[in-house]
């Protein structure tokens, strides 16, 4: 378990939209929360364990009930888990353990587990802030949020969308992906994730992928929190929504999902300029569209299209991503299987269309290591760094974590006289 300022503080800053209204965690301790009695010594380790999907202290989550410690050096720790059955128990369990164990003169350690009241569940909605609007349209979001979007199929959005997402989180940035790919949702696979998010009243919680210690970039630790689609519907059943429901679902997803803090939100949107884009652009006016195309005329013209779609929306386009472009040969060569200077292409045209510089962020050549990062579920930046994908999608990465933020849709705060 690393130390408590890296984890509960990911970033420098913090959005002032999940902060709850006593100033945070660090404002005061929710001492009420808890009904037994704590230990210091044991609270003060207890504190260095968080939640595996809140990414808070269990003691600041009132999910400690007692913790107590007798003179023969046997703890006592009881815990409150959200919900029964909560899938994560046993790394909580684990977790708290393992912190306990390392308090000066405890020999021995028992966790007892329960579950919290609907009135503790209340009160830690409360604690994290979860309200059911979209923090992310709050004036003092501080969370970075792209739209990915192709025009054609099967060009690689969701590829290029898991991969920018994990290079930030290998950075040590706090990420979060929604698959709203309603017909072709694949982002779990693409991570590895074979749970669903955990449901505490009407907040959902969303897995939460860690970056391996040896893909890590950096001292702080990273985290992707993924929600799909596919979490909640059949997998061996086509999804048969209209327009109403997968707006409902996008909302769903936007609103009773807690993401917490975070530093980027990526949109893993379905190909073409259809129900799913309108709502995201309705529900999140500041999303930053970016468009992945891969060099060929056919996918260009169509990727110009739904690039387009920002002018009706009034979303900015922030750039557009190549992919499947050149790929290196052992003989020095470059072998274009689609062709070259697509993406190029669409950034100028999008640029004439839209009346600003939308740049051309990247160009990811073909690459065997990506294609089999996606079907083994370890996204390519983080299992073959040094491969020509990974170090392509890292600059693309590096480009949106820098650039400035585009103002279209976004409240700019002035104050009427
Ligand atoms: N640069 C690349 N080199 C090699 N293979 C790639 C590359 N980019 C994507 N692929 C592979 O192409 C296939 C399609 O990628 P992906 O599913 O990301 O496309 P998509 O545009 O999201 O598709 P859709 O939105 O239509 O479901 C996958 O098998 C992926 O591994």
């Amino acid at each position: 378990m690393s130390d408590r300022s890296t984890d509960h503080h990911p970033t420098d800053h913090h959005p002032a939209d999940h902060r709850p209204a006593d100033g945070g965690a660090d404002a005061g301790r929710p001492d009420e929360l808890h009904t037994g009695r704590l230990h210091p010594g044991l609270r003060a380790a207890l504190d260095r364990v968080l939640d595996p999907e809140l990414r808070r202290p269990v003691t600041e989550l009132g999910m400690i009930r007692s913790a107590e410690l007798d003179d023969a050096g046997h703890a006592v720790v009881h815990v409150l888990l959200t919900i029964s059955g909560c899938p994560l128990r046993s790394t909580i369990e684990h977790d708290v353990r393992e912190a306990v164990g390392t308090v000066d003169g405890v020999r021995s350690v028992a966790v007892e587990v329960g579950v919290m009241t609907p009135e503790q569940r209340t009160a830690l909605k409360q604690r994290v802030g979860h309200t059911r609007t979209v923090p992310f349209n709050d004036p003092g979001s501080l969370t970075r949020v792209h739209a990915v979007t192709s025009g054609k199929g099967g060009v690689g959005k969701s590829t290029v969308t898991v991969n920018l997402a994990a290079a930030l989180a290998a950075q040590g940035r706090t990420v979060g992906i929604v698959d709203a790919d309603v017909h072709g949702f694949s982002v779990p696979g693409l991570l590895g994730i074979d749970r669903g998010p955990t449901q505490v009243g009407d907040m959902i919680l969303p897995p939460v992928v860690e970056v391996p210690a040896e893909a890590r970039r950096g001292d702080r630790e990273g985290v992707l929190k993924v929600i799909s689609i596919g979490m909640f519907v059949d997998p061996d059943q086509p999804v048969a929504w209209r327009g109403p429901m997968l707006h409902r679902a996008v909302e769903q997803f936007l609103t009773d999902v807690h993401f917490g803090d975070l530093d980027h939100l990526f949109l893993d949107l379905p190909p073409g300029t259809g129900d799913i884009a309108i709502s995201v652009a309705q529900l999140l006016p500041s999303a930053e569209v970016l468009v992945v195309s891969t060099p060929q005329q056919a996918a260009v013209e169509v990727a110009e299209r739904s690039g387009a779609l920002a002018v009706q929306t009034g979303q900015t386009v922030a750039g557009v991503v190549e992919n499947m472009a050149g790929m290196p040969m052992p003989d020095g060569s470059v072998l274009e299987l689609f062709g070259s200077g697509g993406g190029e292409r669409i950034a100028r045209s999008l640029t004439r269309r839209l009346g600003y510089d939308v740049p051309l962020l990247g160009a990811v050549p073909l690459d065997v290591a990506l294609r089999e990062g996606g079907d083994t579920g370890r996204p390519v930046v983080w299992s073959a760094p040094d491969s020509p994908a990974a170090a392509a999608l890292r600059a693309v990465a590096e480009n949106l974590g820098t650039r400035r933020r585009g103002l279209a849709g976004r409240p700019l705060g002035l104050n009427p006289r």
